[in-house]
């Protein structure tokens, strides 16, 4: 309710004079705009809007005493600045993201403002300030100092984003009782903070160093309520904690008494895995927040620095659920005494970001985190990227803005890590919550139980059987693994080597799952493998809803994504969400709130053995049963920590369930995409002669080339259609671009 709310007073901020209607009309679109979380809470558009109406009489109130032209309200600013007349006669920003890496502080501000600051005395001055919009009832006692703790908290990440040292007050506005608090932030409150944030940063260092806890509160009349209770209790268990020392009698056994030695270990193991890894990605990360300079750097470690596209410099795309501004940069040459080398640099494509990635730009001139968004295109010369608002420096004043955004260098830093770690870690305590469903999947990933299968063989009438038995294009393996899908009562694990029909064997198992009338997750770690499959999927006629961003969803399956104009209701996500049998999304996506409601028969994972552990979990807990499709022979897990890699962490769930229960492996061997010399040397290099090809044609398959076109000798000695495999040194083709 709160960020409804907040988003109504913040659409009447950006209004020169906001009117009853206009805040009305914009409570519509807001709840229009946030069904699917509506939907997520059971919360229902009439009560919801007739929160936001009712709201509606305070926040015109507040808009007339404090808006440009208002009277200039008297403020509070507590007991040693008194009270001071206040008007805000500008509006700079809405839900600003301000990092502070000199303080470690991160926030995104309500409303920046630039205020007329009236002391009783008669002196009048203009100030930069946070302005704090609290929708909550309690408005004094603990929480009224958290708030103030809060805004002061603002001036300094301000400070650190405008530059500007003189940002020391702020605005805390509680709509609840409609009155308005001046803060001044004095010497002492800063120095508290900064004692209590030491205090934070140095238990979360040895929680992830020494994996050593602070102690529990306690307290049990703070503990019932809080929404980390589960983690809470479970890591204090798990590190050697017990009832008496937790503070909380039958409430802790209860939350824990479930987990024994070996839940407690795995859970240390992987959770110091983690650590390992969010270590080192926050080593990359510290980069971002380092100005770096344009001379600077190794060539590897040199960032690319990009200017705004002065012919073609930003557009709005209104297409997707909200307006995204869509930016171009081209990448700036680096001249060989700039970047320290003798040589040019080739023009090398950034092999660090990819389309759809979210990223973060900065400035060369020391601002960090301007805007943050995702990339739309990128090729070697330049890279679009979409912000959901528009770009601006922070204090840049309107009139000067363009040229200021065409003046600077901006760096652009992939921005993915922290989230990660984050869904791991919580995945890793959803499974060891004592939610019933996920005891079964704790069974079978941490205690390993065998899985079960229909031993007494598939029944006749089975239409899902029926429809396998008919495609006759299905080679044996095929066959085979799509029985083993429909047999498992727990999981199967279907080994497919490369080109050897994966994809084609998932489609059929979808199919013949859909005809059981089973609903469906499809996922894997990227988002173009699910793209694949869906629009093999979409290509046989299967209705599904595909979630993820907008950026990152292959166009062709856009059009599956749920927006606003196909749902105009909660009813109708409801209704949608409970017809709709097969869902696609990213292992990371999975807590979307279009899911939050939603389970499924089977999960099947895609490139399972490239996923780490952890993190194919989430999806995993949202279904019965689980397929996992992959080649662990093929690259691991991605992981950057070579301690963490050296400790398991590139270990996939796939793998850990194939070494321990062998008979769940159906393999798929027969390939159709190699002729037989590039098959036999993927055999003699890793496959120990597993693989074979799926067909004559394709074993003798060889290039088209005749050797009379005109092209370079090296290309010719390279396209030779009788040697079926050849090394060549890559270096060379940059210059043939
Ligand atoms: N039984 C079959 N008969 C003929 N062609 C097949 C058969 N199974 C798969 N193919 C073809 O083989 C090719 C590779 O199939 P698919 O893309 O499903 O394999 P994959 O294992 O997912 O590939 P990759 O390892 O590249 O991800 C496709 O062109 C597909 O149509």
């Amino acid at each position: 309710m709160g960020t409804l709310l907040h988003q109504v007073f913040q659409a009447g901020l950006l209004e020169d004079v906001p009117s009853r209607q206009f805040l009305e009309q914009h409570a519509k679109e807001v709840l229009l705009n946030n069904l699917e979380s509506l939907y997520a809470c059971g919360a229902s558009e009439r009560s919801t809007h007739s929160i936001l109406i009712e709201a509606i009489p305070k926040m015109l109130n507040w808009y007339k005493s404090f808006m440009k032209g208002s009277k200039s309200t008297n403020v509070d600013f507590g007991h040693t600045e008194g009270r001071k007349t206040v008007e805000v006669t500008e509006m700079m920003d809405i839900e600003e993201m301000a990092w502070a890496p000199r303080y470690g502080l991160k926030g995104i501000i309500d409303a920046s403002v630039i205020s007329r600051v009236n002391s009783c005395g008669g002196g009048s001055y203009d100030k930069v300030m946070p302005l704090e919009f609290k929708t909550g009832k309690s408005t004094s006692g603990q929480s009224a100092m958290e708030h103030s703790a809060q805004v002061i908290l603002y001036t300094l990440l301000m400070s650190e984003r405008y530059l500007n040292t003189d940002i020391d007050m702020g605005l805390l506005y509680y709509l609840h009782t409609d009155q308005t608090l001046g803060i001044k932030v004095k010497r002492s409150d800063l120095i508290g903070l900064m004692m209590r944030r030491n205090e934070l940063a140095s238990e979360i260092l040895k929680a992830s160093f020494s994996q050593s806890f602070p102690a529990m509160l306690q307290s049990p009349s703070s503990c019932t309520g809080c929404r980390h209770l589960t983690s809470c209790t479970i890591y204090h268990k798990v590190h050697g904690g017990n009832t008496a020392t937790s503070g909380l009698g039958d409430l802790f056994d209860n939350l824990v008494n479930h987990l024994s030695v070996a839940h407690h270990n795995f859970l240390k193991h992987w959770d110091r895995l983690i650590d390992l890894e969010a270590r080192t990605s926050q080593v990359k990360k510290k980069e971002i927040l380092l100005p770096l300079h344009y001379n600077s750097g190794s060539k590897s470690s040199a960032p690319s620095f990009y200017v705004l596209d002065m012919k073609n410099e930003h557009s709005v795309d209104s297409s997707g659920k909200s307006k995204r501004y869509i930016y171009n940069f081209v990448r700036e040459k680096m001249q060989p005494e700039a970047a320290g080398h003798s040589e040019p640099q080739a023009e090398s494509l950034d092999f660090n970001l990819k389309s759809g990635d979210c990223v973060v730009l900065s400035t060369q001139s020391g601002r960090i985190a301007v805007a943050n968004g995702s990339i739309r295109d990128i090729s070697r010369s330049h890279i679009t990227v979409s912000l959901s608002r528009r770009l601006r420096l922070p204090g840049s004043s309107s009139l000067l803005e363009q040229g200021d955004l065409q003046r600077e260098l901006w760096r652009i830093d992939k921005d993915e890590f922290s989230s990660s770690f984050a869904t791991m870690r919580f995945n890793l305590v959803q499974l060891f919550s004592q939610k019933p469903q996920n005891t079964k999947l704790r069974k079978l990933v941490v205690d390993l139980e065998a899985p079960r299968f229909d031993s007494g063989g598939l029944f006749s009438q089975d239409p899902a059987l029926s429809y396998i038995q008919s495609l006759t294009s299905l080679n044996n393996d095929q066959q085979r693994s799509l029985h083993k899908i429909l047999a498992a009562k727990d999981y199967a694990l279907i080994l497919g080597m490369p080109g050897t029909g994966k994809t084609y064997t998932m489609v059929h198992a979808v199919k013949s799952l859909l005809m059981r009338g089973e609903s469906i997750l499809l996922t894997s770690y990227t988002n173009s493998a699910i793209d694949n499959l869906l629009m093999k999927l979409k290509a046989e006629g299967v209705d599904f809803i595909r979630i993820g961003r907008h950026e990152a969803v292959h166009p062709d399956v856009r059009a599956n994504c749920l927006s606003t104009t196909e749902v105009q209701s909660v009813d109708a996500i409801k209704t949608r969400m409970e017809q709709v049998q097969v869902v696609g999304v990213t292992c990371l996506g999975v807590y979307h709130p279009l899911l939050a409601h939603k389970k499924f028969d089977t999960c099947i994972m895609d490139e399972a053995g490239q996923i780490t552990l952890p993190v194919s979990l989430g999806p995993l807990m949202l279904a019965t049963k689980f397929v996992l499709v992959g080649d662990h022979y093929q690259l691991p897990p991605l992981i950057q920590s070579f301690e963490a890699r050296e400790s398991g962490m590139g270990i996939s769930l796939f793998w850990r369930l194939s070494e321990a229960h062998p008979q769940a492996i159906s393999a798929l061997r027969c390939q159709y995409r190699m002729s037989s010399g590039i098959m036999e040397l993927s055999n003699s290099l890793i496959y120990g002669n597993r693989l074979c090809c799926g067909s004559l044609e394709i074993a003798n398959a060889k290039l088209k080339f005749s050797g009379k076109q005109q092209v370079h000798f090296k290309f010719k000695e390279i396209l030779n259609p009788n040697r079926a495999v050849i090394f060549a040194n890559t270096g060379f083709f940059i210059k043939f671009n």
